[in-house]
């Protein structure tokens, strides 16, 4: 029977894009490792997403300094193995100890004409190796100006979790990006990130049975930072926040991670 009140860990994930090598990837994982404390894990999931290069020194770091943070890869090839020259496959993620991959950023679909169908076969490929896909979604300026950003973005969901099984997709993470909101210091209003979270969820409950909806974490991601994020997460279907460029100070990552602690 589904339970009467969902059970969604808040998820505040930093996405470093191509900021960061493997040493400055380090400094900054025992930087938040020695800062946050179990009452933070308790409370949020933390989780980093590192370029690939830095991936095995964070697993290091993770390992040695024993920290609660999870982390996970920006991409990952829709292939298994092979001739793929520059791809990274979702076994090699896995063996790396990542609990993530962000599959569908924004900047790939627009940077690398990534489609739903590619996006959709990424999400096959993170999960057939045990690795979360956090799929992102959302529309760019023209689109919302049109007012169809809740029609574009749910035709996004249903292309990326095309022939997904229920037992897969009730772990999917979906980030809801506007892209007009990424990098620009322009936040969505958190009427704004309600309005199409809460559509995906029901998106969701229309895709699958039960209580999935219920379960899936759907994140907000554009221009989150310490000073609005806490308005953001009252929220009632934002479960978290995918963070860019505030991601990669430290302190304010701490912030937005303790944003119970901030005033709304
Ligand atoms: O694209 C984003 C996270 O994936 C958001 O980036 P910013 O937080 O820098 O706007």
């Amino acid at each position: 029977m589904a339970p009467a009140t969902p059970s969604r860990k808040p998820l505040m994930a930093g996405n470093w894009k191509m900021n960061n090598t493997h040493l400055e990837a380090i400094k900054l994982v025992q930087q938040l490792g020695f800062t946050l404390k179990e009452p933070d894990y308790e409370a949020v999931e933390v989780v980093v997403l590192p370029p690939f290069t830095a991936l095995r020194s964070v697993q290091t770091s993770v390992e040695m300094d024993k920290l609660a943070l999870r982390y996970g890869a920006q991409d990952v090839s829709p292939h298994a193995s092979g001739a793929y020259t520059g791809e990274i496959s979702g076994a090699m993620l896995a063996k790396l100890g990542c609990s993530y991959a962000v599959v569908g950023h924004s900047e790939r679909r627009q940077y690398h004409n990534e489609d739903d169908a590619l996006v959709n076969a990424k999400v096959k490929a993170a999960f057939a190796n045990q690795v979360t896909p956090i799929v992102c979604v959302g529309e760019g300026l023209e689109v919302r100006k049109a007012g169809e950003h809740v029609a574009y973005t749910l035709a996004q969901v249903d292309g990326a979790l095309e022939k997904i099984p229920a037992e897969q997709a009730r772990s999917v993470v979906i980030a809801y990006e506007p892209v007009w909101a990424i990098g620009t210091g322009e936040v969505a209003t958190p009427q704004d990130a309600q309005e199409v979270c809460g559509a995906i969820r029901t998106r969701l409950a229309e895709l699958y049975d039960g209580d999935l909806a219920d379960q899936v974490r759907v994140l907000y991601g554009g221009s989150v930072k310490s000073g609005n994020v806490a308005k953001i997460m009252k929220e009632r279907d934002v479960d978290g926040a995918l963070v860019g460029g505030a991601s990669l100070d430290p302190g304010e990552f701490v912030k937005i991670c303790r944003y119970r602690d901030l005033p709304a």
